[in-house]
């Protein structure tokens, strides 16, 4: 199995830590759109909305998703990657497309616990718990369009990689 995976969801979902897990587990390389943005900008995800507004993250965005796109590799996206119908549609066509679904409670909870403020500034301006509920409202058929496997994302870590690793175990002796 070689082809590209890609973990889409809000933030908090658990892109970045099932998709480290996930990409060790299966001997692929592991790339994160947001930390690879910051690192080729020197610049956090709050510095370039500060200059460049969500439209400029968003442009960047974008292009980073064509750059780390390749065999081998799981790319774990940033929470509004699915935004573009460009990029959904990109994801759908290059390789397997994971969504890591929990609940707004859920996302504002651990969001609460490590705000990582620099690479998550608000969205919206409001509380947590609302910004999240408001989020999923707007993108949840975003993200199940994008998606070719909707997993759930509430389990402990190791079940969720387990999960996963299961339904892509059956897509290749499809
Ligand atoms: N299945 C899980 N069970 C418990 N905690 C989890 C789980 N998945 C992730 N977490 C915790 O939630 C926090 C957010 O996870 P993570 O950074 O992986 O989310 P993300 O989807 O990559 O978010 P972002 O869109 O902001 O990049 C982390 O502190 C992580 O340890
Ligand atoms: O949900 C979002 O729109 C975002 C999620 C993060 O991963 C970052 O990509 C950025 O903070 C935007
Ligand atoms: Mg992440």
């Amino acid at each position: 199995m070689t082809q590209t995976i890609f973990m889409v969801g809000a933030r908090g979902a658990g892109k970045t830590t099932v998709g480290s897990a996930l990409a060790q587990a299966l001997g692929y390389q592991f790339i994160d759109t947001d930390l690879f943005m910051q690192q080729a900008a020197q610049m956090s995800v709050a510095e370039m909305v500060a200059q460049e507004g969500w439209l400029g993250f968003r442009r960047r965005e974008s292009m980073a998703l064509q750059e780390v796109t390749q065999p081998s590799t799981l790319v774990a996206t940033g929470g509004g990657m699915i935004l573009a119908e460009e990029n959904r549609r990109f994801m759908r066509q290059q390789g397997t497309v994971i969504y890591l679904r929990a609940p707004a409670a859920v996302l504002a909870r651990r969001l609460e616990e490590y705000p990582e403020n620099a690479q998550r500034p608000t969205l919206t301006g409001r509380p947590i718990a609302e910004e999240m509920l408001e989020v999923l409202a707007a993108r949840e058929v975003l993200y199940q369009d994008a998606a070719h496997h909707v997993m759930d994302g509430t389990l402990p870590l190791l079940q969720v990689v387990e999960q996963i690793l299961t339904v892509l175990q059956r897509e290749t002796v499809k």
